[in-house]
């Protein structure tokens, strides 16, 4: 008799980093029991174990998924990012594996401009230093180097998501805003996009970084580029660790070139709360320091867990790839009454014909198909007949260029 229901017990989804409960309940409410949960990153040897019989992981910025990784995950299905950030996967060893990594580009990007908003004030204010000198008794009432940020000017380095709210929220505060992108961007409100990256740096009082980790930002703030900055300026980042070389920025604000800084991602960063956080800013009275929580509001945390997780149940019970970051998109509707094939293939001449006359060598009738490709790989959708789906799917894995195949009943 043809099987009508996958047994999702015995999908293993392993979630890292303490993930909210919501993606766990989101997981649970479809049929996903067999959940394995850990509150912070694995060592690599730990990972390498707990993802060799995993069919889904879920992960935040911490937890590298490189090639090696990859090469271990033998039952890996897809890959899913709680996070706005995806630099810490190796998204081709994904894609060459025919596995979709899916993201959550938007949940926490107001938390982070809310926070950053929060230390152009503080800063502003030299807040740290007295914060600090009040907590060890002394009392540093004075009105020097203390500023309002009305009329001041905030230079946003990366005009995304995060970077245009902060703008809109620092204008409301009579803030001048102007900002450097790789892209013309729509400016909000009374913005400007600047030509370059020197001119920002020279104007602005508060510098704020909002770029992705590519290969172009990596290392992007040097001393060259703190040292054109404004004396007395602030910086502040809140986007990856290496964008800013952190040596460099220590010196700045030793000499007294920048007024402060506020810094939440580092180059490098503690596994878990229990581990040390090691980097050449601490002691810095005129530097807030946070440990990469930009993002970690409780609204943020839900929003994401929820987001995610159906990014995943939706691929793993129905097949569709809308919004994953490396892979073929595909919308599908749902398929009663019928089974689906999912043929993942290196995109190269000749593959739809293929399936097609491997499909009707069988004799198999197809209800539905659907086809994206990128670069890489094409993803081909297949509705049968119940009845036919198993014979399907072993003449589809014949097809050359095959990298995987399943089928959804
Ligand atoms: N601290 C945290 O907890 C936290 C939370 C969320 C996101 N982040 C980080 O913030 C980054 C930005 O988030 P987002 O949602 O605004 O991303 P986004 O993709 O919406 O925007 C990034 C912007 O940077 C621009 N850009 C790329 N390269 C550039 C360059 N060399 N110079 C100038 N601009 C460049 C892009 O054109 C884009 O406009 C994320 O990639 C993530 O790494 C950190
Ligand atoms: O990329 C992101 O969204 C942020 O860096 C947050 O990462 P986290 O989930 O590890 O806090």
């Amino acid at each position: 008799m043809a099987k009508t229901s996958l047994d999702k017990s015995k999908i293993k989804i392993l979630l890292l980093e303490g993930v909210h409960q919501s993606a766990v309940d989101g997981f649970k409410a479809h049929g996903y029991t067999n959940i394995e949960y850990h509150p912070k990153s694995l060592s690599e040897a730990d990972l390498l174990e707990a993802i060799s019989d995993a069919h889904f992981v879920g992960l935040r910025s911490r937890t590298q998924l490189t090639e090696k990784v990859f090469a271990a995950a033998h039952k890996l299905v897809a890959v899913g990012c709680f996070c706005i950030g995806t630099n810490q996967v190796d998204l081709d060893a994904a894609l060459s594996r025919g596995i979709p990594v899916f993201n959550a580009p938007y949940s926490n990007t107001r938390s982070v401009a809310e926070l950053v908003l929060a230390e152009t004030i503080m800063l502003m204010r030299g807040i740290p230093h007295k914060n600090s000198r009040c907590h060890v008794g002394g009392w540093a009432k004075s009105a020097k180097n203390s500023y309002e940020v009305r009329g001041k000017k905030l230079g946003i380095i990366g005009y995304g998501s995060i970077g245009s709210q902060l703008s809109v929220l620092a204008e409301s505060l009579g803030m001048e805003v102007m900002y450097y992108d790789v892209v013309t961007k729509l400016a909000m409100g009374n913005a400007h996009q600047v030509d370059s990256l020197d001119e920002l740096l020279s104007q602005a009082d508060v510098v704020s970084l909002h770029v992705p980790e590519l290969p172009t930002t990596k290392w992007m703030i040097t001393k060259d580029e703190l040292s054109k900055m404004k004396p007395g300026a602030h910086l502040i980042n809140a986007s990856r660790g290496t964008v800013v070389v952190i040596e460099d920025l220590a010196e700045a604000l030793k000499s007294g070139h920048l007024g402060g800084a506020a810094i939440d991602v580092f180059p490098k960063e503690p596994r878990g709360n229990d581990d040390e956080f090691v980097t050449p800013l601490r002691g810095l009275d005129n530097v807030i320091l946070t440990p990469h929580i930009g993002g970690s509001t409780m609204e943020a945390q839900e929003n994401i867990g929820k987001e995610v997780s159906e990014k995943l149940i939706r691929y793993s019970d129905n097949g569709t790839t809308t919004f994953a970051v490396n892979f073929p998109e595909v919308a599908l509707p749902s398929h009663p009454d019928k089974h689906r094939l999912l043929h993942i293939h290196q995109n190269v001449p000749g593959v739809m014909s293929e399936i097609n006359r491997v499909l009707s060598e069988n004799g198999i009738n197809v209800s539905g198909q659907y086809l994206q490709t990128n670069k890489a790989v094409g993803y081909v959708v297949v509705d049968v007949d119940k009845a036919y789906s198993h014979q399907a799917l072993e003449a589809l894995k014949e097809v050359q260029a095959t990298i995987r195949s399943r089928v959804l009943f």
